[in-house]
This record gives structure tokens, C-alpha cells and sequence, in this order.
């Protein structure tokens, strides 16, 4: 049986402490704002929004599990665990919140990493993680900014500083996340090109 919005919050909300719902907040109420302005479904967004942190609290072992006994990318478990709970929390509305719509379960999926080919509903909810009101590291006003523009620019711009943030602390990038970054660089120029024919007839 699945629940109502109502209900999904307070059974998702339990899994975190009190500040990363707060933060789930921040993102459901950016992630239905970007929704509007870029024309996503500000619905999917809200959902998405809802559901993108929920296995983040997760025992790392119970991630590992559901990662190794469901045939989920497998090449998850070579990198970084902060990542796992992405594709696990997309397991987990599908599987325990009965979640059938695709678009919502590939932003959940995808928030972290990033995907080469990002929906819009994928690049909606992965901008309001980056810069949902609670939000407070160097870069993310600059992020703001372009998101009132691009939703491309935006979403490079937070890229560009997680892959900063990752190279000054010497840590492994997950390459997924550097394909997206070259791919958003890439749609950027294509949007420019195709703005110039118009401008031209
Ligand atoms: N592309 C990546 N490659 C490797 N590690 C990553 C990547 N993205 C995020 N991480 C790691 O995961 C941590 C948490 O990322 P994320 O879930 O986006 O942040 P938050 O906990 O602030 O929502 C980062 O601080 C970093 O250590």
C-alpha cells in the first residue's frame, strides 16, 4: 500500500536526524521553486525532494547488502560509501514506498553523482541539493545566482566545486561525476549554438 505525502514524511523524516530533515525541507521547497521555473513537474520534483536523502542514515553494511543481493551498480561499492545512499534511496521508494514513477526514481538515483544525459527532473532535484536555502559553503551564492538563468550553468558550476572540494582534499572522484561535468559543459554549447541560429533565422 502506498502512502500519502503526509504520511511519507513522517515515515521518511524518522530515518534522519531533525538537521538533514531540515535539509530535506530546504531541497523539497527549492527542487518544486527550479520545478516551476524551468518547467519540470514540480510534483515529481516534491516527491523526489522527499524521497533523495532517504537511505542516507543507513548502516553501511544494510546499503552493502541491498547493493550486493539486487544487482545494483556494483561499481558503487569501489568508491566512496556517501555515495551508495543515492542509488539505494531510489531502491528503497521503488521497493518500500511503491514508487513507479521512473522519472522520480532516476532523480533520486542520480542526485549525487550526477549522469551523463541528466533528465530534467534529474538536474531539477540534484541543483536544489546544492543550494537549497540551509546551504552555506563557498561557490553556493554564485550557484543561486545562475540558477535564477540556467539550470546547466547552475548545476556546472556545483559540479565544478565538488569536484574542487574533492581534488583539495586528495580524494578518489567518482568518474561518473567528471562524464557529467564534460556532458553539461557540452549541452551549454550546444544550448548556445542553437540560441545563435535562432538569433540568426
Ligand atoms: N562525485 C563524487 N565522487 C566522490 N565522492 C563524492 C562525490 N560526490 C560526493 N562525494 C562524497 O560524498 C560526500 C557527501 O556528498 P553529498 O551527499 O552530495 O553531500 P551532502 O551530505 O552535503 O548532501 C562528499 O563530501 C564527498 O566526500
Amino acid at each position: 500500500m502506498s502512502l500519502n505525502r503526509d504520511e511519507l514524511i513522517k515515515a521518511v523524516s524518522e530515518q534522519m536526524p531533525p538537521q538533514r530533515w531540515k535539509h530535506t525541507e530546504g531541497v523539497m521547497q527549492t527542487a518544486v521553486v527550479l520545478a516551476e521555473r524551468f518547467g519540470a513537474d514540480p510534483v515529481k520534483a516534491d516527491l523526489a525532494a522527499i524521497l533523495h536523502d532517504v537511505a542516507k542514515y543507513w548502516p553501511v553494511k544494510e546499503m552493502e547488502k541491498i547493493i550486493r543481493e539486487n544487482n545494483l551498480n556494483q561499481d558503487l561499492l569501489l568508491h566512496d560509501k556517501q555515495l551508495w545512499h543515492s542509488e539505494v534511496g531510489a531502491f528503497v521508494a521503488e521497493h518500500d514506498y511503491k514508487v513507479t514513477d521512473p522519472e522520480v526514481l532516476s532523480a533520486i538515483k542520480w542526485h549525487t553523482s550526477g549522469r551523463v544525459g541528466m533528465s530534467l527532473l534529474d538536474k531539477v532535484v540534484c541543483l536544489a541539493d546544492y543550494m537549497e536555502p540551509g546551504r552555506d559553503f563557498p561557490g553556493v551564492d554564485r550557484i543561486r545566482e545562475l540558477a535564477e538563468h540556467s539550470l546547466e550553468e547552475a548545476l556546472l558550476a556545483g559540479f565544478d566545486g565538488t569536484i574542487t572540494h574533492l581534488v583539495s582534499q586528495r580524494k578518489v572522484i567518482y568518474p561518473l561525476t567528471i562524464f557529467t561535468r564534460n556532458d553539461l559543459i557540452e549541452q551549454i554549447k550546444l544550448m548556445g549554438k542553437s540560441n545563435t541560429f535562432k538569433i540568426g533565422g
